[in-house]
């Protein structure tokens, strides 16, 4: 078969291909209908492709219709015919003319005008002998076009008729011999050439072309793979993913990131809409992984099916196919039932009870086989109904919970297939959308898994984790939570399949890699899970700066970390805005008070219709805990670094001591309660001395005493007059000014602040409803229990409202 020439021909040097994984990737029909698609198409090769990559090409959007039409007409000698073969060549002409420039567009007409002279030659010999000849145009066609436009535009390329080496036994079975077409592919390409090969055909032993019939574009791409050995085999279609019913009928249908290949088989084989039993043939003995994606909108995670680890075994779907028939028979027990199902390909059978279900245009050919056994058959009309997941035959619970949900349907037999990845029930009627959407329901409603990812393994970090195996036994919302991904600022250990939450500290020490945001942020956009929740125990305010990406994948984020809650106003009002229109979550309770329920507080009056107008009192675990400890006996110093080592200060106590804390506090406390305003506008008393403001964190451990005269003082000039000291934050708004400072103020003894508790925090909160009487949130403000606490308390928060968020309905009808 012919090539494409060298007019404006990319050489190999100045490919403009991105990336270097050998993969095969094929592009249906309705993705290259016209020329916006076939552009699209070719932005996705120049992302996702390499020089000795194959893409497999379907026929341009009806095209193989229109050449069936053109077929039927031949036959019955038809008038319209030349007609139909105008409009045909008129419509290919036009596509080619639109994505090509002038000289390569002239050959591939003048190419296809000799395609058509061929046609005419056949319909006037016999067509009935050409008729694969024939429609093989509708793929020699599309990928003689997409080479051209390759080579235009990205890269060297070429294509190939897979008639030129792809040979399989017959029509029926459409096994291919692996040997001969992988000797002959071999011959064929060129590795330093982009190579397109036609999908759908293909040609026998003895060099007559033969199709792969319906689907058969998708079994060439596998079958490629296959030969090729490729990594990674990418279906591009109009659907973004295999979901868990068909989502067309089932509008609560869940996206399956992740199936193992046992189970996409079976679904290929019960029905489901874009996997097809045969596609995935090639595979079964190679470690390829097969991708679903949509070539409308390749930024959406797909599907991919391969091997996985436990997470994805728990994914369940549910698929029907009707117009079916039960055929029970004496001839379809024992060894003879098994011939019959394995000769008939069975849907399901049972050779104990005596029957197959088949489909109904295979009626007549089991009536013949029968006919040999003299047995005597029934036929009824039936459907079958299935619950699909990795090995379900074995869970009880979901068996009984399969049966309970079918149990007012006419159910006549409940059969676990042989490779116990299914569960059907045979039922004499066909399956409505109501039973498949109800049926759904009952088997997929707890199935959303969440990934989760912890940032800041620290002080906090630690104990998050520690609490985590006890969170996750015991919490109901908690319980399709799983530990995928633990990060530091230089390493980061991610794994789809889940990291040991018993051992994950210890996984971290052994696995975890250094890495780069990029790679951090690219593995976030691809993860496999329904939602992802980060959780942020860092104090880096480089990490948050994340948290804009994280939001516009519509990750989830619980922070402890105060950045970015205290970010400049323009910045953090733009975060809360990507937050809302991805529909992520952001929890950041812990950013003050650590586990006490402040912002629950402000947040519920606010909610009420309440408005705040004062917020005043002890913000900070730290300092509360040192003035409610410092007497002038032990020196101050050495108190700082006692609460140092309880977890209850900074990493870096200057943050604590310089007030910047508190700041950060009482700004998210006043922008919680409705309020405009940044951290300048919050005056604030720096408790740290001037040379040791700037020094190094492990300088100024060096030269901590110097603080110790300064309390000293402090502390004896507010004895002198019976006073304590305390570091107050106060927050006012009269007649629509605000005040909002932070000062070492001296209290009398019997002052609601002077008397906590040590590291108790106080938040003293007025407002219309309580003016006169202020309402007052205390207790703990710092510290490794309540903090970590107060994390699990907001990731159970979030995960809670992301399950009810898809709280599914049972429909009556559709
Ligand atoms: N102590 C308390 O009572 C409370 C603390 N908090 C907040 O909790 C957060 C954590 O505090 P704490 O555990 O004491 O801090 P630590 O310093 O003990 O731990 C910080 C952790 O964050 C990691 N980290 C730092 N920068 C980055 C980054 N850019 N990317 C990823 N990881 C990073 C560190 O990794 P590495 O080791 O590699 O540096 C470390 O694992 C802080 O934001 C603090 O304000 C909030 C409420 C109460
Ligand atoms: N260092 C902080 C910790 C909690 O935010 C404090 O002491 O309050």
């Amino acid at each position: 078969m012919e090539q494409s020439s060298n007019a404006a021909v990319l050489s190999a040097e100045n490919n403009q291909l991105v990336k270097q994984a050998v993969q095969v990737h094929k592009f249906g029909g309705s993705s290259l209908a016209n020329k916006a698609c076939i552009e699209r198409v070719v932005g996705i090769i120049q992302q996702h492709c390499q020089l000795n990559d194959i893409v497999v090409v379907s026929a341009n959007g009806n095209t193989t219709d229109d050449l069936f039409a053109v077929l039927a007409l031949a036959k019955s000698g038809d008038a319209s015919l030349n007609d139909a073969i105008l409009a045909l060549k008129e419509s290919q002409a036009t596509l080619i003319a639109s994505l090509l420039n002038k000289s390569s567009a002239a050959r591939l007409i003048e190419i296809l005008d000799k395609d058509i002279q061929q046609f005419l030659t056949w319909i006037d010999l016999d067509i009935a002998k050409f008729e694969n000849d024939l429609l093989a145009f509708g793929e020699l066609w599309s990928a003689r076009l997409m080479s051209a436009v390759l080579n235009e535009r990205v890269c060297p390329s070429r294509y190939i008729d897979a008639r030129d080496f792809l040979v399989i036994n017959n029509e029926r079975d459409c096994q291919v011999l692996y040997p001969l077409s992988e000797k002959q592919l071999a011959h064929c390409r060129q590795p330093e050439k982009l190579t397109v090969v036609t999908g759908y055909i293909s040609k026998d032993a003895d060099g007559l072309t033969k199709t792969l019939g319906r689907n058969g574009s998708d079994y060439s791409a596998t079958i490629m793979a296959a030969l090729v050995r490729a990594s990674n085999v990418t279906l591009w279609t109009d659907v973004d993913g295999i979901y868990s019913a068909d989502p067309r009928v089932v509008p609560h249908s869940r996206k399956l990131h992740r199936l193992p290949n046992g189970v996409a088989k079976e679904l290929g084989r019960l029905g489901n809409p874009v996997l097809h039993a045969k596609t995935l043939q090639p595979l079964t003995n190679h470690s390829t992984h097969l991708h679903v994606a949509s070539s409308f909108a390749f930024e959406v995670g797909g599907t991919e099916i391969g091997t996985f680890g436990q997470i994805a075994k728990q994914e369940l779907s549910v698929t029907y196919l009707n117009d079916l028939l039960l055929a029970r028979s004496e001839s379809f027990t024992g060894d003879r039932g098994q011939e019959a199902a394995q000769e008939f390909e069975a849907i399901t059978y049972d050779v104990e009870k005596g029957f197959i279900v088949i489909y109904q245009h295979q009626q007549k050919a089991l009536s013949q086989w029968l006919a040999c056994h003299d047995t005597e058959v029934s036929f009824i009309p039936a459907a079958i109904m299935a619950t699909v997941g990795h090995k379900v035959v074995e869970h009880g619970d979901i068996k009984a919970r399969y049966k309970r949900s079918l149990k007012d349907a006419n159910v006549l037999e409940f059969v676990s297939s042989e490779n116990k990845h299914s569960l059907i029930a045979v039922m004499p009627q066909n399956c409505t959308i109501e039973l498949l959407n109800n049926v759904h329901y009952d088997m997929t409603k707890d199935a959303r898994h969440i990934g989760l990812v912890v940032a800041g393994l620290g002080n906090i970090g630690q104990r998050f984790i520690e609490m985590l195996p006890h969170q996750l036994n015991s919490i109901h919302a908690l319980e399709n939570v799983h530990l995928v991904g633990l990060v530091t600022s230089k390493k980061a250990l991610v794994n789809n399949d889940g990291i040991d939450v018993n051992h994950a500290l210890e996984q971290f020490e052994q696995y975890a890699q250094p890495y780069d945001n990029e790679q951090f942020l690219s593995w976030l956009a691809n993860h496999p899970y329904d939602e992802l929740v980060v959780v942020d125990i860092t104090p880096s305010e480089q990490f948050s700066h994340l948290y804009r990406a994280f939001f516009e994948q519509g990750i989830h984020v619980v922070g402890a970390n105060k950045w970015a809650g205290s970010a400049p106003t323009q910045q953090y009002i733009q975060l809360l805005e990507t937050a809302k229109k991805h529909q992520s979550l952001w929890l950041g309770n812990t950013t003050v008070g650590a586990g006490l329920p402040i912002n629950h507080v402000i947040k519920d009056l606010l909610n009420s219709g309440d408005t705040i107008t004062e917020i005043s009192g002890i913000f900070s675990g730290t300092l509360s805990w040192l003035f409610e400890n410092y007497d002038g006996e032990t020196p101050f110093s050495t108190l700082l670094l006692d609460a140092l080592n309880q977890g209850l200060t900074e990493p870096d106590p200057r943050e604590d001591l310089s007030g910047r804390d508190v700041q950060r506090k009482l700004l998210i406390l006043a922008r919680m309660a409705g309020f405009e305003l940044s951290l300048e506008d919050i005056h604030c008393q720096n408790l740290v001395p001037e040379a040791l403001r700037t020094i190094s964190k492990n300088e100024f451990f060096n030269q901590v005493p110097q603080l110790d005269d300064y309390f000293l003082v402090q502390l004896q000039q507010a004895k002198q007059q019976q006073k304590c000291i305390r570091y107050i934050a106060r927050f006012s708004v009269e007649e629509e000014k605000i005040n909002a400072s932070i000062s070492l103020e001296q209290l009398a003894q019997d002052d609601a602040f002077a008397n906590l508790s040590a590291c108790d925090n106080i938040f003293q909160v007025k407002s219309q409803w309580y003016d006169t009487n202020p309402l007052i949130v205390r207790g703990p403000g710092a510290g490794r229990d309540v903090t970590a606490g107060g994390l699990h308390s907001d990731l159970v928060s979030i995960c809670q409202q992301l399950v009810s968020r898809t709280n599914q309905v049972k429909i009556k009808s559709v």
